[in-house]
């Protein structure tokens, strides 16, 4: 195991941005997908076990936590969102965690990895971000459903791209998994990866719908086979949303992806993550199970709306022993 009771190698945002080349995909290798499985219960024995053998020591916690924060697509994806909300969350994208916090850690420059808005939020996000590398990320393709017709999930993510999103976060159409449509999945997700252009494209599984984890196995290889540049757990709006379990069964996937083809694809749980521990957690998983080079924003985000606030929080109290209330670190 991976010592987790050390700071992450890459723990600081003055480090050089590294961008990995995008996945450039591979035709469907059906024999590959209907072989991949998943031993329900070993994996939630070990999912189990994880917060329990995590011990970070407390001087390591702070990088760690600021290691999360970089990886943050800071996100606000609700029907009374506002240009001025959104301007609010980019402005928090750009300064997370307060100066004469950082000052004290002996940090600078430290952003979210993006911020994540629907596609009528993508201008107001565009102009506030201005200046910054922060990319924009935008949900698209019917989210959270993805059940509107196919043209126009394609039109909306080439509208969203022309807007000037940076990313893209589609949601798959979960009846193809569950009817074990390996080809029509295929077929969808290369036709949106298509319609990104350039920008780079996360795969929303909506793990919490798909029925079993191995569906989850099997939709996470056909999703990076057809060029997804990151698989994504969650919408946020699933009864269930990001797991350890679900977690570890997309990060094996991720691996014996890599380990056939080379090609590196980027992993972001999503939803309902709002505690420090837990991203510490869902870091240290990551280490163990992909290793450091998977810890940069470029391979891995958290989709999080209120975790920022709980890792300040846990910021301060490492600098000054006493916890602040958490009204007093709103995200937008
Ligand atoms: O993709 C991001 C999620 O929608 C955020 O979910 P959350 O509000 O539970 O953090």
């Amino acid at each position: 195991m991976s010592d987790t009771k050390t700071a992450p190698q890459t723990a600081t945002a003055q480090l050089p941005q590294v961008t990995e080349p995008r996945n450039a995909g591979m035709p469907l290798d059906l024999n590959w997908v209907l072989s991949a499985q998943a031993n329900t219960s070993a994996i939630e024995r070990r999912a189990a076990s994880l917060p329990a053998r995590r011990s970070v020591k407390k001087a390591h916690q702070a990088a760690w936590l600021l290691k999360a924060v970089s990886c943050i697509d800071l996100t606000t994806l609700s029907g009374d969102d506002t240009e001025r909300r959104v301007g609010r969350l980019c402005a928090k994208a750009r300064q997370p965690i307060a100066a004469d916090t950082l000052d004290a850690l002996g940090m600078a420059g430290l952003t979210t990895g993006a911020v994540c808005v629907y596609h009528e939020m993508i201008p107001a996000a565009v102009t506030a971000l201005r200046g910054t590398d922060i990319p924009v990320a935008a949900v698209s393709t019917g989210f959270p459903a993805g059940l509107s017709p196919l043209p126009l999930r394609i039109a909306e993510i080439e509208q969203s791209v022309a807007a000037g999103a940076h990313e893209i976060d589609i949601v798959i159409s979960r009846r193809h998994v569950l009817s074990g449509n390996w080809q029509a999945l295929y077929d969808e997700m290369a036709a949106f990866r298509a319609a990104c252009g350039p920008a780079h494209i996360k795969a929303i599984l909506a793990t919490g719908e798909l029925g079993s984890l191995r569906n989850v196995a099997r939709a996470s290889l056909v999703c990076m086979m057809a060029g997804a540049d990151f698989i994504k757990t969650s919408t946020g709006k699933e009864s269930v949303n990001a797991t350890l379990p679900v977690t570890l069964v997309m990060l094996r996937a991720i691996r014996d992806y890599y380990d056939r083809t080379g090609l590196r694809v980027g992993y972001k749980p999503a939803g309902g993550i709002s505690k420090a521990k837990d991203a510490i957690t869902y870091l240290a998983l990551i280490k163990e199970e992909l290793g450091d080079r998977w810890l940069m924003p470029d391979l891995f985000r958290f989709g999080a709306s209120s975790l920022l606030g709980d890792i300040e929080r846990q910021l301060e109290h490492h600098l000054t022993g006493a916890y602040s209330a958490a009204y007093r670190h709103p995200t937008s």
